[in-house]
Formats: C-alpha cells, sequence, structure tokens
C-alpha cells in the first residue's frame, strides 16, 4: 500500500516521510482549550449562505464520505468570520471513530467527539479551488462536532446514500441538498490558522471551529462504520478512526467569536 491511509504502516505518523510539512508550523488538528481562547469582539459574525441546487455528488474517496458542490460561481459562499472576501463551498466529508469514544480532529480540552463535520470553503480571490489550496488564505474549512444524543433526522438524509457507495471510488448523484441543515444553532466558533488534516497537509486553511455540536446517534455512527477504506473486491477493512491526532499549538493563538 504505497498512499497514505490511517493503517498502522501508512497512518498520520508515517505521513512526514512524504510528506515534510507534517512537522510544519501551522498543523491541524489541534486541542482547543477555551480558557486559553482570545475572545476578539470584533471578529464578525460567520454569514454561511448555501444554495441546494450546487449540490452534486456523493462519493467514498477511501478517506472519508465526501459531498461535492458545483463551485463555479458563487451560490454557496461563507464570508464574515475571521475572513475577508467570498469563500466558496467546495465540498464537506466526516471524520469518526470506530467507537463512540473517539472520532472527531480537533479536540476540546482534551474532550473528544464520535465525529467531526468539515465545511470545505475556498477563497475566491484566485481563479480556482486547486491554486486556492496551495495559498495561506486560500481555504476555509468549519467544523462542527457530532455528540451522542438523539438521532439527527438531517444528517439521515446522508445516511441513506452510503450504501450506494460502501467502497473506495464508488460515487453517486446527491442534488437538492443543503448542508445548512447540519449546522448548530448557533454559529458560535474558535478560528486559528492552520492546515489540512490530510495529505498533502497544506497549510492553507484558516480553521473556524463552531462551539455547539450537533447531535448524531450511536445507532448511525454505525451507518458511517459500514463504509469501506477498500476498493469492491478488496479485502474489506472498515472506514473507521479516519481522524489525525492533535498537533502541537508552536505559539500559535486561538480566538474566540464569544464570551
Ligand atoms: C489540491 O488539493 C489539495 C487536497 C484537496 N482536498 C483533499 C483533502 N483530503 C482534504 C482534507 C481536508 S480537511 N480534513 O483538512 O478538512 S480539506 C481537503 S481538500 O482540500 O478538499
Ligand atoms: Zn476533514
Amino acid at each position: 500500500s504505497q498512499g497514505w491511509g490511517y493503517a498502522p504502516e501508512n497512518g498520520p505518523d508515517k505521513w512526514a516521510e512524504k510528506f515534510s510539512i507534517a512537522d510544519g508550523p501551522r498543523q491541524s488538528p489541534i486541542d482547543i482549550c477555551p480558557g486559553a481562547a482570545q475572545y476578539e469582539p470584533d471578529l464578525q459574525p460567520l454569514i454561511l449562505k448555501y444554495d441546494p441546487g450546487t449540490s452534486s455528488s456523493i462519493i467514498n474517496s477511501g478517506y472519508s464520505i465526501q459531498v461535492d458542490f458545483a463551485d463555479d460561481t458563487d451560490s454557496s459562499t461563507l464570508t464574515g468570520g475571521p475572513i475577508s472576501g467570498t469563500y466558496r463551498l467546495r465540498q464537506f466529508h466526516f471524520h469518526w471513530g470506530a467507537s463512540d469514544d473517539r472520532g472527531s480532529e480537533h479536540t476540546v480540552d482534551g474532550t473528544k467527539f464520535p465525529a467531526e463535520l468539515h465545511l470545505v470553503h475556498w477563497n475566491t480571490k484566485y481563479p480556482r479551488f486547486a491554486e486556492a489550496a496551495a495559498q495561506p488564505d486560500g481555504l476555509a474549512v468549519v467544523g462542527v462536532f457530532l455528540q451522542i444524543s438523539d438521532a439527527n433526522p438531517h444528517l439521515q438524509t446522508v445516511l441513506d446514500v452510503l450504501d450506494a457507495v460502501k467502497t473506495k471510488g464508488k460515487q453517486t448523484t446527491f442534488t437538492d441538498f443543503d448542508p445548512s441543515i447540519l449546522l448548530p444553532g448557533s454559529l458560535d466558533y474558535w478560528t486559528y490558522d492552520g492546515s489540512l488534516t490530510t495529505p498533502p497537509l497544506l497549510e492553507s486553511v484558516t480553521w473556524i471551529v463552531l462551539k455547539e455540536p450537533i447531535s448524531v446517534s450511536s445507532d448511525q455512527m454505525e451507518t458511517f462504520r459500514g463504509l469501506l477504506f477498500t476498493s469492491e473486491g478488496e479485502e474489506p477493512c472498515c472506514m473507521v478512526d479516519n481522524y489525525r491526532p492533535q498537533q502541537a499549538l508552536k505559539g500559535r493563538t486561538v480566538r474566540a467569536s464569544f464570551e
């Protein structure tokens, strides 16, 4: 297995061998310590405007389950918050654990959540996503924690199609989906300068992690765990624990939009 993954032979502890930025100054995820976060009263509210008409497909990327959006117009955007300008929604995906005691990438005072949703946006000051992904202000990812509670009917819409994308590389049409239904009631957030949490680990992400989790039931978590890292016909390997451990803060400040 020459590609990166989450197994002992190709997982997070091995990524630095091919991606030296893994030991860089602004790596993600991190442990968020609310007590040490700097409340900034002039941090603007997040403005997320999503058009369900831009959702296009859902794919098993071999690392996660990902819903892709048409990003050729400003139909689904992120503005406000800690960023300036307009960022377009490109995709969202999840990270989760083999059991409910772990799975999130960011943690809060060491608390791990069973899963974390990432909504990936790119800065329209650059011509295309690929260019933006290589710039220090190129990407903005909104992170949302999932916590075990009642079943989440909005999440269920995504879970209901996972049977069609069980193995790596499978994809299916996924239209008319409004990702804002996956957001919690409050858009209070922590923000810091970081990176992609998977190779190529590019240090181009303004992280915006929401304080309020959304709900997920244990049964719904089991549906995520029914996915496979492997392609059809390969020895099946359950898609679980697809999260990177916390990285060193290296002097960075985490700012809070709330007191
Ligand atoms: C030029 O392409 C660079 C890689 C493209 N991406 C691939 C990921 N695995 C990925 C992970 C992301 S995460 N976990 O940091 O949100 S965002 C993201 S992504 O930006 O959509
Ligand atoms: Zn992610």
